[in-house]
């Protein structure tokens, strides 16, 4: 029997192994971290992360071909395969602070696979890493080998939250890079063999190592930059009176375009986009190439912009002052079906709306009040390592209320902020909510999820990111 072991039990290890668990049931998977709450959470009703379809894969397999362990040095051991899903932060000091991936855990977990390994290993890199990582993992497992072949692989993940089992169940490809040596090629083939249980072969794409290392970079930049481009258009939009969703529509019916990922929003948010658009900024210097290190920068300047503009938007458009009005929040989660709050654009928002002294009240149906006040707590970049080795700041902030309710963020609130575009929040009762708030009651949407005009109807003066402004916002311009 086949053994896999996957070192990483996150939003990634989790999920696929699960899929994989599911779909090979010949092959034996273990999934281990060091996090034992983590761990204990998958072996639990209540698992770790809420990610549609996942509970039914998990109760399927677990106990039988899927295992979770946090004893990480038994089941790498007796592997054939070892995926390496742990955390790649942004570095926060030293070198490329700001910038480069820190590769603290994925090197921590190589040095273990040597020490632990008694039999030859495939090593797939699942984390999204730097171009070449794979270079520096064989150089430290080659030489604390004894003797042992390992065989590195590049098998980076594209699932998107929200989605991953589907994505997982129907990949638009998988992408597996290797080196271009006869055991390279074999161990290639030993890999799509696992996924050509359930992916067509003609999706499977086989390359060598660094074209899969940069091809994850390259395809998170291309997404994130057609946001960033339509979201600069939405400022343009407001300035001019065109509609950014008219707009967008007619762009996108170009088939060379396409209409996917044109929907503008209050910024981009999740825990990869960002930090992979930096790791890539850093490789193109480090590479000699400021310029195209300058052209990406710009997609996360753009995405900086739109967050501030919303919170100036707020702000200007209340006599230019929030101090002491209650803000209702809807929606924390960097996008819908999801509970992952990771770089999500309602952290700076609020962050924004507090620097104005603003008291907010927030609801989100996936979010609670410990997670929220966490991340409003915690610096940049901190929240990308192992939950308990988190900085924890001490003290929750008064100014922020966690609510389980929609009416309850709303009443008696000045404004309410639209930041995640959960399905619930296009059917609330809008005119209640506009009834028990205090006036003039503002809405700003930040996900262009709302009916404008029959919000407009009831009374409410309303924001909606690259739509045509009401003559209230033209009368109030922000100037930052
Ligand atoms: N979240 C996504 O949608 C997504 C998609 C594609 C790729 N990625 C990439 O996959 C990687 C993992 O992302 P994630 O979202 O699953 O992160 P995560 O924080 O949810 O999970 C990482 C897990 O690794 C564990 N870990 C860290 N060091 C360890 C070690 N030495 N031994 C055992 N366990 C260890 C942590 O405790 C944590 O549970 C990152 O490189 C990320 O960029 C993420
Ligand atoms: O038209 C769009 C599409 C998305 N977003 C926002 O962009 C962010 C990222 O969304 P999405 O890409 O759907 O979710 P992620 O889970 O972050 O997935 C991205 O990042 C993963 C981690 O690398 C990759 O595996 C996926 O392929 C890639 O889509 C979210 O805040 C969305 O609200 C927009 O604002 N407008």
């Amino acid at each position: 029997m086949v053994k896999i072991c996957c070192i990483g039990a996150g939003y990634v290890g989790g999920p696929t192994m699960a899929v994989i668990a599911l779909k090979c049931p010949e092959i034996e998977v273990a999934v281990v971290d060091i996090s034992v709450s983590r761990i204990t959470a998958w072996n639990s009703d209540a698992l770790p992360i809420y990610e549609p379809g996942l509970d039914e894969v998990v109760k399927k397999c677990r106990g039988k071909n899927l295992f979770f362990s946090t004893d990480v040095e038994k089941h790498v051991s007796e592997a054939d395969i070892v995926f390496v899903s742990v955390n790649t932060p942004t570095k926060t000091q030293g070198l490329g602070a700001g910038k480069a991936a820190d590769l603290t855990y994925w090197e921590s977990a190589a040095r273990m696979i040597a020490d632990v390994s008694k039999s030859n290993k495939i090593v797939v890199e699942k984390s999204t890493v730097p171009v070449k990582t794979a270079e520096a993992i064989e150089k430290i497992l080659t030489h604390n080998s004894k003797g042992i072949d390992f065989q590195i692989l590049s098998n980076p993940e594209f699932l998107a939250e929200g989605t991953a089992i589907q994505d997982l169940f129907n990949p638009d490809r998988v992408l597996i890079g290797g080196r271009e040596t006869p055991e390279g090629q074999k161990a290639i083939a030993a890999l799509r063999d696992v996924y050509a249980h359930w992916v067509p072969v003609d999706r499977i794409i086989c390359s060598n190592l660094w074209s899969a290392e940069l091809s994850k970079l390259a395809a998170n930049a291309f997404l994130a930059q057609r946001i960033s481009s339509v979201n600069a258009m939405s400022a343009l939009c407001e300035a001019t009176g065109a509609d950014v969703s008219q707009v967008a529509h007619a762009v996108g019916k170009d088939t060379r375009i396409g209409p996917k990922f044109l929907n503008a929003s209050v910024g981009f948010g999740g825990s990869c986009f960002q930090k992979d658009i930096l790791n890539l900024v850093y490789i193109c210097e480090c590479n000699g190439l400021p310029e195209v290190a300058n052209y990406w920068k710009q997609v996360i300047k753009i995405n900086d912009y739109q967050k501030t503009r919303f919170v100036n938007w707020i702000v200007s458009s209340m006599f230019n002052t929030v101090s002491g009005k209650k803000i209702a929040i809807l929606g924390f989660a960097f996008k819908k079906d999801t509970g992952d709050t990771r770089e999500t654009p309602a952290i700076d928002v609020c962050k924004g709306l507090l620097g104005d002294k603003a008291l907010l009240s927030i609801y989100d149906p996936q979010v609670n009040e410990e997670q929220i006040q966490r991340d409003l707590a915690m610096k940049k970049f901190d929240w990308d390592h192992p939950v308990h080795l988190q900085p924890m700041s001490p003290t929750s902030i008064k100014q922020v209320n966690v609510v389980w309710d929609a009416y309850a963020a709303t009443k008696d609130a000045h404004g309410v902020c639209i930041l995640t575009e959960w399905d619930e929040f296009k059917t609330l009762d809008y005119q209640r909510i506009y009834d028990n708030m205090r006036k003039p009651a503002f809405i700003f949407d930040g996900r262009n999820v709302v009916d404008e005009a029959k919000l407009r109807a009831i009374g409410f003066i309303v924001y909606s990111i690259g739509k045509p402004l009401d003559q209230w916002l033209k009368d109030m311009p922000a100037v930052a």
